[in-house]
């Protein structure tokens, strides 16, 4: 079973508190939080503030996703906000094993962030570092995007370098994701998915979440 992760990005901003609370009640394992800068992605989402106030009101792990140019300069804060996991993309740093490194040091889980241009490949050498990879299934900055297809095949070959390594690693999948490609995601060797619209616009966002969860 997939662990869940409802992108915050697709709630009711004016009703954040319903939304948090439904999330709360439901079978989903973490929050997913995009932050965006407007430079590293042409879209400016939240920060901090938002985090903290979603950090005092759950008890599920916050999974930060940073699409932000020079991560390293708020690393510290992420971590005063309540990130448990804090994910960086490859394309956004310049020493990414640094990066990793003060993450950790922070005591946060290490996740780095695949844009769909960017082959695993490049994780090679730092595959033992991690503890998460996000391969993102859309190009970053927006939701509510199609999914693209070429996620399974890179998924495949992810999960093949994470075992040959013998790493211990997670395997997140961001962007387009719901119901219609959960279970061959998962077959091809995702561990967690994030979903934003899907379970946001559902109609039944809590039974949505148990679908997904039973795929
Ligand atoms: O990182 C993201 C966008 O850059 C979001 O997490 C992602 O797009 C989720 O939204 P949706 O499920 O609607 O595609
Ligand atoms: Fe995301």
């Amino acid at each position: 079973m997939a662990i869940i992760a409802p992108s915050i990005l697709a709630a009711d901003f004016g009703n954040l508190a319903k939304d948090i609370e439904m999330v709360n009640n439901s079978q989903a394992e973490w929050f997913h939080l995009d932050v965006m800068d407007g430079v590293f992605v042409p879209n400016i989402s939240y920060g901090m503030p938002i985090i903290e106030k979603i950090n005092s009101l759950t008890d599920k792990v916050l999974d930060v996703h940073l699409m932000i140019v020079d991560p390293d300069r708020y690393i510290a804060d992420f971590k005063k906000v309540g990130a448990d996991i804090l994910t960086v993309h490859y394309e956004a740093c310049t020493h990414l094993h640094r990066t990793i490194q003060a993450i950790k040091a922070e005591g946060m889980k290490a996740g780095v962030a695949l844009n769909p241009h960017t082959p695993v490949s490049v994780l090679e050498d730092v595959i033992n570092d991690l503890d998460l990879v996000l391969i993102m299934s859309v190009n970053p900055g927006f939701g509510g995007q199609k999914f693209i297809e070429n996620t399974y095949n890179k998924v495949s070959k992810l999960k093949q370098m994470i075992t040959e390594a013998g790493a211990d690693v997670i395997i997140e999948i961001d962007g387009g994701v719901g119901v219609q490609n959960a279970t061959q995601l998962i077959e091809a060797g995702a561990d967690a998915l994030v979903a934003g619209s899907a379970v946001f616009n559902a109609e039944n966002p809590t039974e949505y979440i148990a679908a997904l969860k039973k795929a």
